[in-house]
């Protein structure tokens, strides 16, 4: 018979029991993630943990270190008061087991005060870190919106689409990286270890027993991990399918309905449907089978410790108390360790995904010395012996030893067959792209456009892209991006400019229309705003890339008649360089240009002006015949 003093109280052990036993489920399940995401770490990551860390650290500002301070004073504080509570309780407990009933209040007080301070440290442990962490995000986000704005448009090309679309989603892994760490692993771990380090005290015959069959658990663990890992990663890669399946279909709808395709996208989203399914089907019973290993081992182990524990309070070389501590301390440890999993797997993950937004900020802005920004401005443009390609595909040649001079103040008409490089052209003009050594050297004024200023030399130009597009904000607004003191009548004149002020005073709500929803205005409107956004600037030289594309004729007589007013510049008093990539050679602005110049290939054909070249029976008179225009009287719209 045992005295009360070695009775240990048998809920202490089914409660720990159960809860050991729930929490080594999850912990193989977050084991088993842990292991996938240290996988895909290994696969993704070029930069160290480490490394990353230190990342994250550099962005830390004035006020976060007290934050910093805090939240690591309530974390000390937290842990010291839950590794105070085992023997605290213990004590209480076996003051009313032993019939010591003047020690159980004074003993519950302790542990009521315990329970206090600990809530209060957590509090401001939470407090503190969530500040420092919010903190940290908002910079990460804005910096990385910042390293993004500054990069060349050579970066977008060759960087995945995901870049840019994921930078809210990277940030949003860097803060759940963030509170994994700072709220549950650095808690997790200093609790789990003090724990283990006084249970080994407490009893070392039990607890290497005790660690024995840990890693009979982490066995399981680990085949569990490999199914989930690979499960996981189908899942992954089906949802994103699904979801392109079903995001094609719907921003597709009226292609599709036209189509009648319907059941062709069901059949589609039915196929990765059923993926996902069979891999999670596969996933629950890997599940099954551990749950049942990992319950068994659980039980296993707190029938371990208790028979060991028994035996040494009957051999009496442990009291009840200590074992009813130990068993307190094994529970906190456990609980301690497997939350220890959870966070170190999540932090892999949330870590694995933030690498990218962090490897961004470590290349840093792209900082270009100012460069030269010549005080008077005639618009002089010359392309000399340029030869071009894209930095994403170095080995397509897109412009071959082009030259061409397109005179201040005169306009020229680049035409031409699709893919001829005219576009690239203005690419290169706007410096969206530069030349290196040896491709040909391209001249504004007179000067190399790598030695001048980008920000000065896109200043003298206004561009007119082929398919515009409007900010969310009102029409004013968009007319005036980024201008910083307008006035109104400067956004009318230049609407007037561009032939758009009569239907905006026609919109509900004239300029301050809202224009969030292009729905709302018409290619030909779009296309006049933007030339009026264009012409706002006043620039030296306008830049017009298929100003008519996909217009009727009614909307493109607008824009022809308005490009006519855009040749002269009624402040500069002079006229503007312009140059006009156009498809549609029945465009005024083409046939009367000063020069003509027919591509193909990325080479010159043919250059002249409209009479002349149909007199040369060549390649722009088979475009006029192409376009059943009159080849010898071409009237002009
Ligand atoms: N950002 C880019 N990256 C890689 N290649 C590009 C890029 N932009 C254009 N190209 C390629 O460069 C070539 C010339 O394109 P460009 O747009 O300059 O021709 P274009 O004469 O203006 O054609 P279109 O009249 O159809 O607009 C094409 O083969 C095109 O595929």
């Amino acid at each position: 018979m045992s005295s009360p003093q070695n009775q240990t109280p048998p809920f202490v052990l089914d409660a720990a029991g159960v809860r050991i036993s729930q929490r080594w489920q999850r912990a193989a399940l977050c084991a088993a993630a842990g292991a996938g995401a240290r996988q895909r770490l290994r696969e993704e990551t070029h930069q160290s943990r480490g490394q990353l860390v230190r990342q994250l650290l550099r962005l830390l500002r004035g006020r976060d270190f007290l934050w910093l301070g805090l939240g690591c004073a309530g974390l000390v504080l937290s842990s010291l008061a839950e590794l105070a509570s085992p023997p605290l309780a213990a004590a209480a407990l076996f003051s009313a087991v032993q019939g010591r009933h003047h020690l159980l209040l004074p003993r519950c007080a302790a542990v009521a005060g315990v329970a206090v301070l600990s809530g209060a440290a957590e509090g401001l442990r939470n407090f503190s870190f969530n500040m420092l962490r919010s903190n940290l995000v908002a910079r990460l986000r804005q910096e990385a919106f910042g390293v993004l704005m500054s990069q060349e448009l050579s970066f977008f090309d060759e960087a995945d689409g995901e870049l840019t679309s994921r930078l809210s989603s990277d940030c949003m892994s860097v803060y759940s990286y963030l509170s994994d760490v700072l709220s549950f692993f650095l808690r997790s771990g200093a609790v789990a270890l003090c724990s283990l380090l006084e249970l080994l005290r407490l009893s070392p015959s039990i607890t290497w027993r005790v660690l024995l069959m840990l890693t009979l658990v982490m066995v399981c663990a680990e085949w569990y991990g490999r199914v989930t890992r690979s499960t996981g990663r189908k899942t992954q890669d089906a949802l994103a399918e699904l979801g392109r399946i079903s995001s094609e279909a719907l921003q597709l709808l009226r292609t599709v309905r036209a189509l009648g395709a319907e059941d062709l996208h069901k059949r589609l989203f039915k196929q990765q449907n059923a993926v996902i399914n069979e891999t999670q089907r596969r996933r629950g019973m890997a599940l099954g089978i551990f749950s049942a290993a990992s319950n068994g081992l659980g039980l296993l182990l707190q029938m371990v410790s208790l028979l060991i524990g028994s035996s040494l309070v009957l051999a009496g070389s442990m009291t009840a108390q200590a074992l009813a501590t130990y068993l307190l301390y094994l529970d906190t440890a456990v609980d301690s360790a497997l939350e220890l999993g959870i966070e170190w797997s999540s932090c892999n993950d949330a870590l694995g995904s933030a690498e990218r937004v962090l490897r961004l900020l470590a290349d840093g802005p792209v900082f270009e010395p100012a460069g030269h920004c010549p005080g008077a401005v005639s618009g002089d443009v010359l392309f000399d012996s340029v030869s071009f390609t894209y930095p994403s595909r170095p080995k397509h040649q897109v412009l071959e030893k082009v030259s061409l001079h397109c005179a201040a103040g005169k306009t020229t008409a680049l035409v031409g067959f699709s893919g001829s490089g005219k576009s690239s052209l203005i690419s290169l003009l706007l410096r969206f792209y530069d030349l290196e050594d040896g491709q040909g050297i391209l001249k504004f004024d007179n000067a190399d456009v790598r030695h001048l200023d980008r920000v000065w030399l896109r200043r003298q130009m206004g561009l007119v892209p082929q398919s515009p597009k409007l900010f969310r904000g009102t029409i004013a607004e968009n007319i005036a991006w980024g201008q910083p003191c307008v006035t109104q009548a400067e956004v009318h004149a230049a609407a007037e400019a561009a032939m758009a002020a009569e239907f905006i005073a026609e919109l509900p709500e004239g300029f301050d229309t809202i224009c969030s929803d292009e729905k709302l205005l018409s290619g030909g409107q779009r296309q006049r705003i933007a030339l009026a956004r264009a012409l706002f600037r006043d620039p030296a030289v306008l830049l017009l890339d298929e100003p008519t594309s996909a217009l009727d004729p009614k909307s493109s007589a607008l824009v022809s008649q308005a490009l006519e007013q855009a040749k002269w510049s009624e402040s500069r008093k002079c006229p503007r360089t312009m140059i006009i990539v156009a498809h549609d050679l029945r465009l005024g602005a083409v046939q009367s240009a000063d020069q003509i110049v027919v591509m193909d290939g990325g080479r010159i054909l043919e250059r002249g002006g409209h009479a002349e070249l149909l007199e040369l029976n060549g390649s722009y008179k088979r475009l006029m015949e192409d376009q059943r225009l009159p080849t010898e009287h071409t009237p002009r719209i």
